[in-house]
């Protein structure tokens, strides 16, 4: 029997992913509803207020927000729905405090880093240029042709005629990792750890195993379009995107959490649908998942045999670890107005991977004070930490433990910021729990990193799943982590979705 449809398209979660996808399908015409399990909009790229405080869920370090080319991918989401936000521009993409003095600030001036880089290894000065010219080649084949969905045969076609050129450049960098390109030009082992944690502190894994692609994206946007940091903090997207999307007819309830996806009847002629917790079962003509596959497939399809594909995918990635946060309020005085808004430190290479290894510092107050009382900063502090750390630990336990590891984090962050010991006014410490709990995210994972050694982008799954008429969005289809890349999967899902309609 054919059910009554609720929409044409469910969305499980309003992550960066969800939501683009979303606005991209309500613009086309199709009737949307986004289900989200948490209070408001946003998932990772969410926010928390305490104590006049509006701290980031996630990274305030923001790609996609330039304003020409196609890969500013957070600018033209929210135009879809006829939003614009207001952005600031940070000079300094990152300032590196790395072991052995290395002291690197990524400025958004191309020439000026390339500059202070070759000041610290004059004998790799060309192959320094040779390597970060050759992201830009990747960046300027990716900047050239409309992104949307690679599964759609149409739009393939078109694109190639389009621009022949950008797409078998494209297709040769696919298979390829940033680490080959890098060792083609640069022979200093210690240049070549830098652009190890070049990679590592957005993918997670050092170059060898970080796709080009990505890196072409990361390495050139930041000079390109540039990091912007949306005025209001990081969860401004997310709600501007739910304020699009209402306008363009669709709509988001919030504290419905999915607890199961019902797949067509084996007839074929029945919808997909999905269960709420709260018993209500509502049915569409396309269902997309911004849950994690580990989630979507572990959790929301668990009476379903694992498709052969995800099994596939499943033994090529594994989930990274998830981290330990630290979201300080500090008085101002702990931080020069001069400092860089983001940082990374460390201190022994050999522990770029290790638990609590890499330490992640944003201070976006430095670009928009509005985040915190007068006359104080926000220091959000993560690092790397996976959930067997946190398990199996009474609730004492839990506390006394969450309270030694930010004693250690800020102890290590007086190397930079010697002042901070004495000008603490609040702090929050989130764990993989927090993230697992809060996020929905399995084992509270930053993303799927390889097993191995991968093909570049090769071996990560596209928006179509096994399951008829189911779709995955986010983080854990290609290209990965990153909130423009999962804007990237947002289009490309939207793109899709909307061509099996028959809307383009
Ligand atoms: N600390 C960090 O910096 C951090 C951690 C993880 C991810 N990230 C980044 O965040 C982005 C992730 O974006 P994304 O689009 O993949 O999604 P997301 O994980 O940010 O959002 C998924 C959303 O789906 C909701 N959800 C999950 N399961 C649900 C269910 N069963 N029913 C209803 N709602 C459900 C969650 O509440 C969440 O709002 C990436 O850029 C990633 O790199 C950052
Ligand atoms: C037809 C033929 C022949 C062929 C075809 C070919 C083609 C066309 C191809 C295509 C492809 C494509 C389109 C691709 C795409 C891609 C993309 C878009 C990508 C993107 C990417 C992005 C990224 C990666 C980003 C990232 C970022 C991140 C992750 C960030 C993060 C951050 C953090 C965490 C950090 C923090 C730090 C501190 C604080 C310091």
């Amino acid at each position: 029997m054919a059910q009554t449809l609720d929409a044409d398209v469910i969305v499980i979660g309003s992550g960066i992913g969800g939501l683009v996808t979303a606005t991209q399908l309500a613009a086309k015409g199709a009737s949307v509803i986004v289900l989200e399990s948490y209070l408001i909009a946003g998932g990772s790229g969410g926010y928390f207020e305490r104590n006049g405080y509006r701290f980031d869920v996630g990274a305030s370090m923001i790609f996609g927000f330039g304003d020409r080319g196609t890969t500013n991918l957070l600018t033209r989401a929210l135009a879809a729905v006829n939003m614009k936000m207001e952005t600031i521009p940070d000079p300094v993409q990152i300032h590196y405090h790395l072991p052995n003095n290395l002291e690197i600030e990524v400025h958004r001036d191309y020439e000026k880093f390339l500059q202070e880089l070759g000041d610290r290894f004059p004998h790799e000065r060309e192959g320094i240029r040779k390597f970060y010219d050759e992201c830009w080649k990747i960046f300027n084949c990716l900047n050239a042709i409309e992104l949307l969905s690679l599964e759609e045969w149409r739009y393939l076609m078109r694109v190639f005629f389009q621009n022949p050129l950008a797409c078998l450049g494209l297709a040769a960098y696919l298979p390829q990792n940033a680490g080959d390109i890098a060792k083609r030009y640069i022979r200093d082992p210690e240049l070549l750890q830098f652009i190890d944690m070049e990679c590592y502190c957005w993918s997670v894994v050092p170059a060898d195993r970080t796709p080009a692609i990505n890196a072409g994206m990361v390495f050139s946007d930041r000079h390109y379009g540039g990091i912007n940091y949306p005025v209001g903090g990081v969860g401004k997207i997310a709600e501007k995107l739910a304020e699009g999307l209402d306008k363009a007819g669709g709509e988001i309830r919030y504290g419905a959490r999915v607890t199961q996806i019902i797949p067509k009847a084996k007839s074929g002629k029945s919808a997909i649908g999905v269960k709420l917790a709260n018993g209500e079962v509502l049915y569409a003509k396309k269902v997309v998942s911004n849950a994690t596959r580990w989630d979507t497939f572990g959790n929301l399809l668990k009476d379903e045999p694992l498709p052969n594909g995800e099994k596939g995918w499943q033994s090529r990635y594994q989930k990274s670890p998830s981290f330990l946060s630290l979201h300080l309020g500090v008085e101002a005085a702990a931080i020069p107005d001069d400092a860089a808004c983001h940082h990374i430190l460390l201190e022994d290479w050999n522990d770029m991977q290790n638990e609590q290894g890499t330490i992640f510092v944003s201070i976006p107050t430095l670009l928009d004070r509005s985040l915190a009382p007068e006359g104080y900063h926000i220091v959000h502090t993560f690092t790397p930490s996976w959930m067997s750390e946190w398990e199996d630990l009474s609730a004492s336990e839990y506390e006394a433990k969450k309270n030694e590891a930010a004693r250690k984090l800020c102890d290590r962050l007086l190397a930079v910021f010697p002042k901070l010991e004495d000008c603490l006014d609040y702090q929050e410490v989130g764990t993989p729990r927090s993230h697992r709990r809060f996020l929905g995210r399995a084992d509270g994972t930053y993303g799927p990193i390889p097993t191995g050694k991968p093909l570049g982008l090769l071996g990560m799954p596209f928006n179509r799943t096994s399951i008829p008429d189911l779709y995955c969005v986010g983080d854990s289809t290609f290209p990965g982590q990153g909130l423009n890349a999962v804007a990237f999967s947002g289009f490309a899902c939207g793109h899709l979705v909307a061509s099996s309609l028959g809307l383009v």
